[in-house]
């Protein structure tokens, strides 16, 4: 059977908003297909959170057409519209004389869910999220940390399992390890796997944890798509080349893997400290385990050596 490429999930095309003589977002095309994580990153008021609600018409363009499953979205009503589409809004957003619990199930409930299901659903969600239903769904969103809420504007996005995601720096507002253990959760969560995700952050680190690929805007335009690894070693242009600059090395260490280097390591004498490892590990990790032995492994030489060929090699 010939390849059928898969019908894009969500087809974005030459998207402006103009506020005032700004162009704001200014011909911005891309197209995810089923399970792909999008990751709108770029400097602060470049555009991302104005692309994003364009998704869902909390913003109408002024050109440009966005699809969902080959449906223009303006044909749809966007109340409609929104309760298919699970939606994270950066000041989390939740209802301050509603539990957590009645947060978490406002979607359902506007879609009939049968309140048995409704109420499994909620304990499930909460549970993984870390929020011990007993303890939390009754209380208010004030009696809450900044951490806990951001986790129920997720429970509550997923909470009627819509097949399309949109997270607006989900994680924002919170310290670096506070954020990094949700951005875990988040990563390994069941509930997402499968979903078409659309997230925005400023986080360059963040961008590459969670991203299929990545969306790089300033100033409203596209300035590259393409996967962390595009962007990182074939940089489309200086801006490109800039904005990851700061975090050059360490996104190198952890984009390239062992797979990478392998051809770059000498074969005599073999280097057994490497042979436990798998060759999709990348070579930060690596790299941290052979230095935590004591003493240090002797093959960090051979793989800092490696890992220099190998960048040479996937930037050429
Ligand atoms: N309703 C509005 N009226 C006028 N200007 C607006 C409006 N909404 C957004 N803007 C402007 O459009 C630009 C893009 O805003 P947007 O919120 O999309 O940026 P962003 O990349 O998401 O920024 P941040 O990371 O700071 O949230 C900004 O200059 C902003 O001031």
């Amino acid at each position: 059977m010939p390849d059928t490429p898969a019908l894009p999930v969500i087809r974005a095309r030459g998207l402006t908003k103009r506020y005032g003589p700004q162009r704001v977002v200014d011909d911005v095309s891309f197209e995810l297909t089923a399970g792909e994580t999008l990751v709108l990153l770029g400097p602060s008021g470049c555009g991302k959170t104005t692309v994003l609600k364009m998704l869902n018409r909390l913003v109408e363009p002024d050109a440009g057409t966005v699809e969902i499953n080959g449906q223009d979205v303006r044909r749809q009503r966007p109340e409609e519209l929104r309760r298919g589409l699970g939606y994270v809004i950066q000041q989390v957003g939740l209802l301050p004389h509603y539990s957590v619990a009645d947060n978490v199930a406002v979607v359902p409930r506007l879609l009939g869910h049968a309140p048995a299901a409704i109420e499994a659903r909620t304990h499930e969600l909460l549970t993984r999220l870390h929020l011990p239903p007993d303890e939390y769904a009754g209380r208010l969103p004030h009696e809450l940390s900044g951490g806990q809420q951001q986790r129920v504007g997720l429970a509550r996005a997923l909470a009627a399992d819509p097949p399309i995601v949109l997270l607006d720096e989900p994680f924002g507002a919170l310290d670096p390890v506070v954020r990094a253990g949700i951005r875990r959760d988040f990563r390994e969560l069941p509930e997402l796997r499968g979903k078409t995700v659309v997230l925005v952050t400023h986080d360059v680190a963040e961008a590459f944890e969670l991203a299929d690929r990545i969306l790089l805007l300033d100033a409203g335009r596209v300035q590259q798509l393409g996967t962390p690894r595009e962007l990182l070693l074939k940089p489309a242009n200086d801006f490109v080349r800039r904005f990851f600059a700061a975090e050059r090395l360490a996104l190198q260490l952890r984009t390239l893997t062992l797979a990478d280097v392998q051809p770059f390591l000498p074969t005599a004498p073999p280097l057994p400290a490497l042979a436990r490892f798998h060759l999709d590990t990348p070579v930060q990790t690596a790299l941290e385990q052979l230095t935590a032995a004591d003493p240090v492994a002797a093959a960090v030489g051979p793989l800092m050596h490696a890992f220099h060929h190998a960048l040479q090699a996937a930037s050429a």
